[in-house]
């Protein structure tokens, strides 16, 4: 499933807040959407998964402009999994909230097939959270429910998953176990993270956003430059290749001058 962010302009509370923002993910791709405190970032996934109708441009997924599907067409293509983790009504259990991915597959009368509790028994068992299947959801620590919303997502199968700091909550091993499990659904993914490490972990390719705009694409060390890291994010700092493979970034002792936020430029 391929991902196409075509020229896409968003204003809200008449102020430009995403311009001209143009991004790819081929099938299979892990792309992680960089850049600072209100940069835009989460505005881009909201028009991605359809939650947001950008003023101008289109968003493809598999070619089509996701505002000519139906809602629930889109549904059964991309799923998202947001930041906020805790609005869940008491009473609902883990398998209750993971069952409900699959309501963009239901006919007309919403029953569940078997279709639907195989994608929810399987979603228990890859996020490994089988042991808490009848928990009631608001029990949960952050963590826990993190992986809950993650399986919901894949209980959805999407094609492609739109995921918002997915990692925020989850200690450190968690966070290493989440990343390998999405990689090895081979899911197009579009991932938020603040974490510039774990984006280098997770991800194939890296877009980063400044001031509602793209200021660079490509691969992790294309992107993860010193000129970048100094002027989008305000740090000294480096990322190499390690012997082991994995980059990593390596930030000097002293931040520079901490900066206002920018805003996005007026069109
Ligand atoms: N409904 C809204 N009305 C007006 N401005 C908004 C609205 N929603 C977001 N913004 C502004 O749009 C800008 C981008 O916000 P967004 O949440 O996309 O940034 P972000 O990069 O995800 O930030 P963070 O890293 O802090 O989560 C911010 O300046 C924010 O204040």
């Amino acid at each position: 499933m391929k991902l196409t962010v075509e020229q896409i302009h968003v204003e809200l509370g008449h102020r430009p807040i995403l311009h001209d923002v143009h991004l790819e993910a081929q099938a299979g791709d892990i792309v992680g959407l960089i850049g600072p405190n209100g940069s835009g970032k989460s505005t881009l996934l909201r028009t991605v998964y359809r939650s947001l109708r950008p003023h101008r441009g289109v968003v493809r997924v598999d070619g089509d402009d996701v505002w000519a599907l139906s809602a629930r067409s889109a549904a059964r293509r991309t799923a998202a999994v947001l930041q906020d983790a805790s609005g869940h009504p008491t009473g609902m259990s883990v398998a209750e909230i993971i069952a409900l991915g699959r309501t963009p597959h239901h006919g007309l009368l919403g029953r569940d097939g078997a279709d639907d509790h195989q994608a929810v028994e399987s979603a228990l068992d890859s996020c490994a959270i089988r042991h808490m299947a009848e928990r009631d959801v608001t029990s949960l620590s952050g963590g826990e429910r993190q992986r809950v919303l993650l399986a919901r997502a894949l209980a959805q199968q999407p094609r492609l998953l739109v995921l918002d700091e997915l990692t925020n909550h989850l200690d450190i091993r968690a966070r290493f176990e989440l990343l390998e499990l999405i990689r090895s659904t081979g899911i197009t993914t579009l991932a938020v993270l603040h974490d510039l490490d774990l984006a280098a972990r997770l991800c194939d390719h890296l877009v980063a956003l400044h001031a509602g705009q793209v200021v660079a694409a490509g691969p992790v060390l294309d992107v993860l430059t010193p000129g970048l890291l100094r002027e989008v994010f305000g740090v000294a700092a480096t990322a190499e290749r390690h012997a082991d493979g994995i980059v990593r970034v390596t930030y000097a002792a002293q931040p520079l001058a901490l900066e206002p936020i920018r805003e996005a430029k007026v069109s």
